[in-house]
């Protein structure tokens, strides 16, 4: 699991931790671990140009510490000051160590330009709004330079509790963060900007409070699989009833049913119009296929998906959410329950929502998609709020909230996932998890964590249909099952899934 805190929570253990040590000793412990990554990106240190871009405060004095670590290693290190004052120790140590500082302007340029690595210490959690002037300039230097940037503690630009970009921001290749991550590192748009993400322990652990964020990674997702046992039977392991797809649409019942059969359950029964149960049937002979009828026994149920907004398709929503049933809303029934939440009110059982960005806004009326993908944790935990329910935020970082909780960011995911019908996959496989027992967070962060995991095995990287992603599901579900003994996870092979 990795954990993120806010920057009130950071502060507030930094000083409780700070109180009992030696004055500079959490920098210098931070200035270690950022040499380490730096020396480990340059691969070979001795003669290496290293530029360190240093804002006023003291993201600045991580970066001058760890350059005078690197300069001692034989690196020439060149810190840009942004301002007229940066931190005095860490600009002695620079200096003792053989260092340079030069201003903003055409030869600081030059060096960024020219540099075998580029340390963002221009500002850390003291960052406030977009980048002012010099250090907006100095970022975009940064990001048009051929050498790797490695961003001290985050970014310099993202909002560290939100994940926004305000302006200019910092592009790193990998970001090393100080006692626990950011928000902002692991959702978009700021977790573009973070690369890589590296913990260094500095002993805040005792310190911290509960997480603002969490993310699951491999081990944890294992841990919540559920197993066929000895004694299971197709009901046991549950049932899953799949209310998708419609004359106009038959593609998603398809879609949906492929990814719970492939996430494994007991059975899916389909319900629908005929045409598209004899499609379902076509492509799944094991799919159990009926008109569409609320009354059929099953576990749980996933709605929506291609199902459209007419009054039928309203009048199976509202008995569906009738049952004590858990209950899955995707696509259509999203739309329809905004028009109308009365349904969602006066239920008790679990229900997960599984919006995009454009239905969660129609779920908070007064916001747009756009505002929505600025501010992710921000609306799907308002939404959470507002329908009490869990709700799962679809799109570049998939988040979950569910009232009471920290919430919850997927790290697996990635733009192959942008193609249509892979929400439809996504549908069938958390409502897999669901009929499986899962309460809906676990299913909904247990789906998408297995979901980019298919979509990145499916074909080595190169571009995948929602088809493709079905049929990788199976090997997604191994290679997380397989992690379950708590074993080292396999090879980073698509890149940056286990950030
Ligand atoms: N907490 C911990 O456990 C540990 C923390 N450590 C480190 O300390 C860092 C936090 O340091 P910090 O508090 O000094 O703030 P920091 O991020 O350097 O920013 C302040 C400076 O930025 C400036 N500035 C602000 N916004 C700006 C903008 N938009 N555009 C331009 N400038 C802007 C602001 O200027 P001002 O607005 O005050 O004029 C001021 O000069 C933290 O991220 C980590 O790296 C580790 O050493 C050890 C353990
Ligand atoms: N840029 C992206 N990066 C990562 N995942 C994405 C991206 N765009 C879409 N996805 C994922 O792809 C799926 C698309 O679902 P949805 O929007 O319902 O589309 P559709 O209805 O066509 O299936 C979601 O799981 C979403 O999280
Ligand atoms: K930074």
């Amino acid at each position: 699991m990795r954990r993120a805190h806010t920057v009130e929570a950071v502060r507030a253990a930094e000083a409780e931790l700070m109180a009992r040590l030696p004055e500079g000793a959490l920098m210098q412990r931070a200035a270690a671990g950022l040499a380490v990554a730096g020396a480990r990106m340059l691969g070979r240190v001795y003669g290496a140009r290293v530029v360190l871009l240093v804002g006023g405060g003291d993201n600045g004095g991580d970066a001058l510490y760890a350059g005078a670590r690197l300069a001692r290693r034989g690196a020439a290190v060149r810190a840009v000051a942004a301002g007229a004052r940066i931190h005095p120790g860490g600009l002695a140590a620079l200096r003792a160590a053989g260092g340079r500082t030069l201003a903003p302007g055409e030869a600081a340029a030059a060096e960024i330009a020219a540099a075998d690595l580029i340390v963002d210490g221009l500002v850390g959690i003291g960052g406030r709004g977009g980048l002012r002037e010099p250090h907006a300039g100095l970022a975009a230097l940064a990001n048009a330079a051929p050498g790797p940037v490695l961003a001290v503690d985050l970014p310099s630009g993202i909002d560290a509790d939100t994940g926004e970009v305000a302006g200019a921001a910092i592009t790193a290749d990998a970001t090393v963060c100080f006692g626990t991550g950011k928000p902002g590192l692991f959702v978009d748009p700021g977790a573009g900007h973070a690369g890589a993400v590296h913990l260094v322990d500095i002993g805040l652990g005792p310190e911290l409070p509960a997480p603002r964020l969490e993310c699951l990674q491999g081990a944890d997702v294992a841990a919540l699989l559920p197993h066929p046992a000895r004694e299971s039977d197709k009901y046991r392991r549950g049932v899953l009833g799949i209310a998708a797809g419609s004359d106009a649409y038959p593609g998603a019942a398809v879609l949906a049913v492929g990814g719970a059969l492939r996430t494994g359950v007991g059975m899916v029964r389909y319900a629908g119009p005929s045409g598209v149960c004899s499609r379902v049937l076509d492509r799944w002979p094991e799919a159990v296929v009926s008109a569409s009828d609320p009354g059929l026994r099953v576990a749980a149920w996933a709605v929506g998906p291609g199902r459209g907004t007419g009054e039928q398709s309203r009048e199976e929503l509202e008995e569906v959410l009738e049952t004590d049933l858990p209950v899955l809303v995707d696509a259509d029934a999203i739309t329809l329950l905004a028009e109308d939440p009365r349904a969602l009110q006066e239920r008790s059982a679990p229900t997960l929502l599984t919006p995009h960005a454009g239905e969660l806004a129609r779920l908070l009326p007064g916001t747009d998609r756009g505002t929505v993908e600025e501010r992710r944790l921000e609306h799907v935990e308002r939404a959470a709020e507002e329908y009490g329910c869990t709700v799962l935020l679809k799109g570049s970082t998939t988040v979950v909230a569910q009232p009471g909780r920290p919430a919850a960011a997927n790290l697996t995911g990635t733009p192959l996932l942008a193609a249509a019908g892979s929400g439809d996959v996504l549908s069938g496989m958390a409502g897999a998890l669901l009929a499986s027992g899962l309460r809906p967070r676990e299913a909904a962060l247990a789906a998408a964590h297995l979901h980019g995991l298919a979509a990145r095995l499916a074909r080595g990287g190169a571009p995948v249909s929602a088809g493709d992603l079905v049929e990788a599901v199976p090997r997604a579900v191994a290679e997380v099952s397989a992690l379950a003994d708590g074993s080292a996870p396999p090879a980073d092979r698509a890149g940056r899934y286990r950030r």
